[in-house]
C-alpha cells in the first residue's frame, strides 16, 4: 500500500505519511495521543490505554501545570470578606475638562492661503447621580469620581469628541446633601441629578475668522470641569432596626430570621457596620431588617461607637429592641436604650416597635422573662437566636409592623419604601 501511495502525486505539505494516516483512520488517534502527558499519572495511564504503550507527546493536562499562586500574597481575612451595608458616603466629583481648540491652516497644492481650519475641542463629560431600584446600598460608590475629558480639536475643521457622562448609581431614597443642606432626594427609579457640569471645549482658530482678521492664529484651551463635594445618605436604611446593647444577640437574631451572615462572637462590638438582611414572606413581600452596632450608655455623647450608628437607627421605620436575658436586670437595658435614642432625637424611641427577649434557651431565662413582663405593659416576644426557638412569632409580628407601615401609620416622611 505504501508503494501505491508514494506513487501518488501529492502537494509538498501532504506527505505520504499523513496520507497513510488518513487512509487508515489514524489521524484522530494521533490527536488524542497529543493530549496525554507522560509526567502525569492520570494522563499517562490514559495515554497508554489510548496509544497502546506509545510515547505521549504534548503536556496540556492541568494536573501537570505549575502552581503559579504568589506565595507572598496573604489570604483575605474574614473581616474583609464580610460585606456590610453602607448608607452614607462622601464623594468628590470632578467633571471632565473641555478639549483645547486647534490652530491650523488649510494647505493644499496650488492653494497656498487656504484659510484657518482648526476645529473646536469637545466638551468635558458631566457626572450624573442616578437612582436605580436594583442598587441596595452605597457600598459601590467610591470616594472620588473624575469625568471624561473632551478631546482636542484637529486640523481640517475636525471637532474633538465630547467626554461621555459618568453615572453614579445609587439606591432609591438617596438624599444628596452639600454642606449639610439637602440638594435633591432621589426617590423615583431612573431619576437623575446632574451633579457637576463638564467644562466647555476650547475654540479652534477657524472660530475666530472674521472680515477684519482673515488669518487668526489664536485658539482657546478648554475650560476645567466643575468640582463639588457631596454627601450621599440613604433616607431609609431598612424597615426594621435591631437595637440593643453589645452582645445581646442582634447579629445572631438576624442570622436566624434572614439569609444575612453578620459576624457573631462572644465579645462586645463584634458588629462595627450595619448589615441588612431580608425576611421573605410567602406572598413575596420582603422586609429589610438591619443589624446595628451595639449601643452603650452615653452613646449620644459619642461614647462607644458613638453617634454614627444612632444615625442608622434614625433611618429605620420601626425598631426591634433586643434584650439580653443573661444579664441580671434586662428591663434596665430597655430604659437605657430608650434614653439614648431620645437624647439623640426626641421621640425616636417611640417609633413602632417590638420588644424581644433573647437567649430564652438559658436556664434562668424563664424566671427573668416573667419579671420583665411585669415591668412592661407592652408585649414581649421571647426568642432564642441560638436555637431558633419562637422566631416565627417574631417574623409574624414583624409583618404586622410592616403592614401598618405600608398603610401609612408611622411612615413619617414620604412614601413607604418597598425593598
Ligand atoms: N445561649 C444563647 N446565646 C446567644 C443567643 N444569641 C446570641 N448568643 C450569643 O451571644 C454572643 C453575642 O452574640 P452576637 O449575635 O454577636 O451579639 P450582638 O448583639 O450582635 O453583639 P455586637 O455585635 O457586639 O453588638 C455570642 O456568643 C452568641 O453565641 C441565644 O439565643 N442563646
Ligand atoms: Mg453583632
Amino acid at each position: 500500500m505504501l508503494a501505491t501511495l508514494s506513487r501518488f502525486k501529492s502537494p509538498r505539505w501532504l506527505s505520504p505519511d499523513i496520507l497513510l494516516g488518513y487512509v487508515l483512520g489514524q489521524e484522530v488517534r494521533r490527536k488524542e495521543v497529543s493530549l496525554f502527558s507522560p509526567s502525569c499519572p492520570v494522563s499517562a495511564a490514559w495515554g497508554r490505554r489510548a496509544t497502546g504503550g506509545t510515547r505521549a507527546i504534548s503536556t496540556s493536562c492541568t494536573l501537570c501545570a505549575k502552581v503559579r499562586g504568589n506565595p507572598k500574597k496573604r489570604e483575605l481575612s474574614e473581616k474583609k470578606l464580610t460585606r456590610h451595608f453602607v448608607d452614607h458616603r462622601r464623594v468628590k466629583l470632578e467633571a471632565g475638562s473641555g478639549g483645547k481648540g486647534a490652530s491650523s491652516f488649510h494647505s493644499e497644492p496650488r492653494k497656498e492661503w487656504g484659510g484657518p481650519d482648526g476645529g473646536n475641542g469637545g466638551d468635558g463629560g458631566s457626572i450624573i447621580i442616578k437612582a436605580d431600584k436594583f442598587v441596595k446600598s452605597l457600598a459601590q460608590v467610591v470616594p472620588v469620581y473624575k469625568g471624561e475629558d473632551g478631546q482636542s480639536g484637529g486640523s481640517k475643521n475636525c471637532y474633538g469628541r465630547n467626554g461621555s457622562p459618568t453615572y453614579i448609581s445609587v439606591p432609591l431614597g438617596t438624599v444628596v446633601k452639600e454642606q449639610g443642606q439637602t440638594v435633591v432626594d432621589l426617590s423615583e427609579h431612573g431619576q437623575e441629578y446632574l451633579a457637576v457640569f463638564g467644562g466647555a471645549g476650547g475654540k479652534g482658530n477657524r472660530f475666530f475668522l472674521s472680515n477684519e482678521n482673515r488669518a487668526p492664529m489664536s485658539a482657546t484651551p478648554g475650560m476645567t470641569g466643575q468640582e463639588r463635594v457631596l454627601q450621599l445618605e440613604l433616607r431609609t436604611m431598612a424597615h426594621a432596626g435591631l437595637v440593643g446593647f453589645p452582645n445581646a444577640g442582634k447579629s445572631s437574631l438576624l442570622r436566624a430570621i434572614s439569609n444575612a451572615r453578620p459576624a457573631v462572637a462572644a465579645y462586645p462590638f463584634t458588629t462595627l457596620n450595619p448589615h441588612v438582611g431580608i425576611v421573605n414572606y410567602r406572598d413575596h413581600e420582603q422586609v429589610a431588617v438591619a443589624d446595628i452596632p451595639g449601643i452603650i450608655r452615653g452613646a449620644h455623647l459619642n461614647r462607644g461607637l458613638g453617634i454614627s450608628f444612632l444615625r442608622h437607627i434614625e433611618r429605620c421605620r420601626f425598631l426591634l429592641y433586643v434584650l439580653d436575658l443573661s444579664t441580671p436586670e434586662p428591663w434596665t437595658q430597655l430604659e437605657h436604650l430608650r434614653y439614648e435614642l431620645d437624647q439623640y432625637e426626641p421621640g425616636l424611641s417611640q417609633r413602632p416597635q417590638a420588644i424581644i427577649a433573647n437567649k430564652m434557651d438559658l436556664p434562668e431565662a424563664r424566671e427573668k422573662l416573667e419579671t420583665l413582663q411585669s415591668h412592661l405593659s407592652q408585649r414581649v416576644i421571647p426568642v432564642s437566636a441560638l436555637t431558633g426557638q419562637n422566631t416565627e412569632e417574631l417574623i409574624l409580628h414583624l409583618r404586622e409592623l410592616y403592614d401598618g407601615y405600608l398603610n401609612g401609620e408611622g411612615s413619617g416622611e414620604g412614601k413607604p419604601t418597598r425593598w
